[in-house]
């Protein structure tokens, strides 16, 4: 195989060079880093990825392949990706391609050979860093390549509805889930705890969710700034004033700019399968699935509303609020895990609960 010389160039003045893994396609994209050892299937298909180019600091990437189980979406829609080495010859019994095969299908710019550890170093220092994959050494990357109305590339545009993968549950339960890019293994988990799921797209109003009469409602994970999506301020929190709600990441951030708090930035974003949580209430602390580069402003929560139900044990930022008379509750990382831990898988349940436990006050 003829190697091909590619660089990445970054908005710090840095340029590095690396190989190109499948075909030299440019792309810009905001420069990320995931830090989990293993799980780059889920990685690469999460939608909350899209616009950004994602560094794995994990050495070896794809040794155990890819398989038709594991898509946390139907395709990717990350920018581009950055690895050391590739792995061409995979070993897993579900295994059923490789990451060169899965790069080509849909043509992920990627490069390779390069040293992600010193990259990571490079965003840590930086923060807010854009890069360009390029054939050319001097071609530098424009400045803040996220599309604002990023969401709208990865929400469905008509609803899709999925039964209940359990036969026999003794509650009636219907989720709607808006689709701000979310994860399959969101539609998963509810499905395994007896919901049929409706997904609709991020913009679907009250009244068109009523008219689907779901129990509740939970509100995804997706790409982008959460401040982008403040026009939909007012439906969010029509939606969480009438049905029980969970939130789970950009969808925690949309509740909280729905009660008026505010997000800020994070100065390199969470993004890995090991990130410690403590639970405000019990005082436990999980490790969680976590991908996110913005969080609720602590300063900004209304105290008389919400309580803080979660907080990073790292940074202490934001990782969960909960209503305190609505049966409305949000978190920052990943209860449905994929990659990562599934310590907090719980929040599913507690979710039902809230479902089944709500009475009439939510509507009074
Ligand atoms: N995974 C997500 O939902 C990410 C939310 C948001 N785009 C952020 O980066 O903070």
């Amino acid at each position: 195989m003829v190697e091909q010389i590619g660089y990445l160039n970054l908005s710090t003045g840095d340029s590095l060079e690396g190989k190109w893994l499948g075909s030299s396609v440019s792309v810009e994209g905001e420069m990320v880093f995931n830090t989990a050892m293993t799980g780059y299937q889920e990685v690469m298909t999460d939608p909350s990825y899209a616009d950004q180019i994602v560094t794995m600091t994990y050495p070896l990437i794809g040794n155990y392949g890819f398989n038709d189980i594991d898509y946390e979406s139907v395709k990717p829609s990350l920018s581009g990706l950055i690895i050391s080495s590739p792995c061409h010859t995979p070993e897993h019994y579900q295994s059923n391609s490789s990451i060169l095969d899965v790069v080509k299908k849909y043509k992920i710019p990627t490069l390779y050979d390069i040293d992600t550890r010193a990259l990571t170093r490079i965003i840590r220092e930086h923060g807010e860093v854009y890069g360009k994959i390029t054939t050319n050494k001097n071609d530098t990357p424009v400045k803040n390549t996220v599309d604002p109305d990023v969401v709208r590339k990865v929400s469905v545009t008509k609803s899709v509805h999925f039964k209940s993968n359990v036969q026999h549950v003794n509650f009636p339960s219907h989720v709607v889930v808006m689709d701000f890019g979310y994860k399959h293994s969101i539609t998963h988990s509810l499905r395994d705890l007896g919901c049929d799921v409706t997904v609709v797209p991020f913009d679907t109003t009250l009244i068109e969710i009523q008219k689907l009469n779901p129990d509740g409602v939970v509100l995804s994970n997706g790409p982008g700034d959460p401040k982008n999506l403040s026009y939909l301020k007012n439906n969010i929190k029509e939606i969480t004033e009438y049905f029980p709600t969970l939130g789970i990441c950009l969808g925690h951030q949309l509740v909280a700019l729905a009660y008026d708090a505010q997000t800020k930035r994070l100065p390199y974003g969470h993004r890995g399968s090991n990130h410690p949580v403590k639970d405000m209430i019990t005082g436990k602390v999980s490790i969680t699935s976590q991908n996110h580069g913005y969080v609720v402003d602590m300063n900004t929560v209304n105290g008389s509303d919400w309580n803080i139900s979660h907080i990073n044990v790292n940074d202490k930022s934001v990782e969960g609020l909960i209503h305190r008379t609505k049966p409305v509750m949000t978190v920052q990382f990943h209860p449905e895990a994929h990659p990562g831990p599934i310590d907090t898988h719980a929040i599913f349940d507690n979710f039902i609960n809230q479902i089944i436990s709500k009475g009439e006050k939510q509507h009074a």
